[in-house]
């Protein structure tokens, strides 16, 4: 019988560290084949970018994205196809699946031991999920039990912290991780909940996700069986309800899209202008609550480098990482241009453009709303409008005038973390 390869699944909420560990594992990958698979649920593969430019890997050379979409549902079908693709063009030994951050993990398990053509080939070493640390606490200090606020079974909307107790419920292994962001009182706190949470997970304290590879590769802790089972029971729990769409089907009968259940949607701002130094800071500064992630490539008047943004609930960070190729001496851009024909050019502005995906919730804490499609849109609009707000006028333009000031690095490597108010 042909052996099996394993299969790592990463689970956490948007931006709780998945892909800060996803580099972190292959950057000390120590002698193993490491392949990956992302999954963003926006229309630009953000973190799949990152971690190409992060690894000796490549997309579609070790590196297979799946993009606009949630792997636990509509892009079942995509995921088989991609780790066949993967398997044919490299070789190997581990494979390691980012899930997107509204992605419920079991579904996504399953992929990989019943329901599909790659179900043969490969063994669910772990479901490692990603914590984040000072959201969680935010959202259940106090309480014995960390409580859904919804029936899972239940067609009404649901809050995103009834997400991350489904993530939770079905890690074998839990990376607590921003505890940098922790007080140890904190710390206590979040393990005893857990503990009552999931008794039999193994829980590790990690700062930007930075753990022994050793601790999460290899580990051999998933049990179909003990899965297969809670699937069984909520698939009870939510008997007679009639559902079966397409995207369920075979799968877990309670389970609906991410986006609709959690009430998520994303879009995309692009600009061939660069943002008003001071008004960019102080948006950044006032995103409405609504924004739960965003990120992305900015330009920013005033400074050379390029920008890749990465917010998560209140914290907005930003890295310079290195000049835009249009501003370098003609002789290194051509070299440059021709050695990555597929870099997208603009006549006049060259690869300066801001490209960000934003990810938004229409729910509140209680799950309630009256329109979520309304609502949504209402939110991007009025996102939309204040960033278009934000760039630079054709006036302040030919003034030329701008200082990033301290809100933004200007050194290769640089970075500056600015807080939501
Ligand atoms: N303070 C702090 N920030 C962290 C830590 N780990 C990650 N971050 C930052 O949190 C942000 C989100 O990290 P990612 O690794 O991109 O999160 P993610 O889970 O992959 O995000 P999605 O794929 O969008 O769900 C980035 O700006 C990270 O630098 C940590 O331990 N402490």
């Amino acid at each position: 019988m042909a052996s099996t390869t394993p299969v790592t699944i990463l689970a956490g909420s948007l931006g709780a560290g998945k892909t800060t560990l996803l580099n972190h594992l292959l950057q000390h990958a120590d002698g193993r084949d490491l392949a990956v698979l992302i999954n963003d649920m926006g229309e630009v593969n953000v973190d799949a970018e990152l971690v190409a430019d992060g690894s000796e890997l490549d997309v579609d050379d070790g590196i297979a994205e799946l993009s606009n979409g949630c792997l636990c549902c509509e892009l079942q079908d995509d995921l088989e196809t991609a780790v066949v693709r993967l398997a044919r063009s490299y070789e190997f030994d581990h494979l390691v699946v980012e899930s997107s951050g509204i992605s419920e993990p079991e579904p996504v398990a399953r992929l990989f031991t019943t329901t599909s053509r790659v179900a043969a080939r490969y063994d669910v070493d772990a479901i490692v999920t990603v914590l984040d640390t000072p959201l969680f606490i935010d959202t259940f200090a106090g309480e014995a039990v960390p409580e859904r606020r919804t029936d899972p079974a239940a067609e009404s909307d649901r809050p995103l912290s009834d997400l991350l107790i489904e993530q939770l419920e079905a890690a074998n292994l839990i990376l607590c991780n921003k505890t940098d962001r922790c007080e140890p009182a904190e710390l206590a706190e979040t393990g005893a909940l857990l503990d009552a949470l999931r008794p039999t997970a193994e829980t590790i304290h990690t700062e930007f996700s930075a753990v022994d590879p050793d601790r999460v590769l290899g580990v051999d802790r998933f049990d179909p069986r003990a899965d297969a089972q809670r699937g069984r029971d909520r698939q009870d729990h939510g008997r007679g309800r009639g559902q079966d769409s397409d995207h369920d089907r075979d799968v877990d009968h309670t389970h609906r899209h991410p986006s609709e259940a959690y009430g998520v949607d994303s879009f995309v701002f692009r600009a061939r202008r660069p943002f008003h130094p001071d008004r960019f800071a102080a948006l950044l500064r006032e995103l409405p609550a609504a924004v739960v992630r965003s990120k992305g490539t900015v330009w920013v008047a005033g400074t050379d480098m390029q920008l890749s943004l990465s917010q998560a609930g209140p914290s907005v960070r930003l890295t310079a990482t290195g000049p835009w190729i249009a501003t370098l001496p003609a002789l290194e851009r051509d070299l440059y241009r021709s050695n990555r024909p597929d870099l997208e050019w603009h006549d006049e502005f060259g690869d300066r453009q801001t490209e960000l995906v934003v990810i938004a919730t229409a729910h509140d804490d209680t799950g309630e709303h009256n329109d979520f499609d309304a609502e949504i849109d209402g939110v991007e609009s009025r996102l939309r409008a204040r960033l278009t707000d934000s760039l630079v006028t054709e006036i302040e333009r030919d003034r030329d005038e701008f200082a990033p000031e301290n809100s933004f690095p200007v050194e290769p490597g640089e970075e500056t973390v600015l807080r939501r108010e």
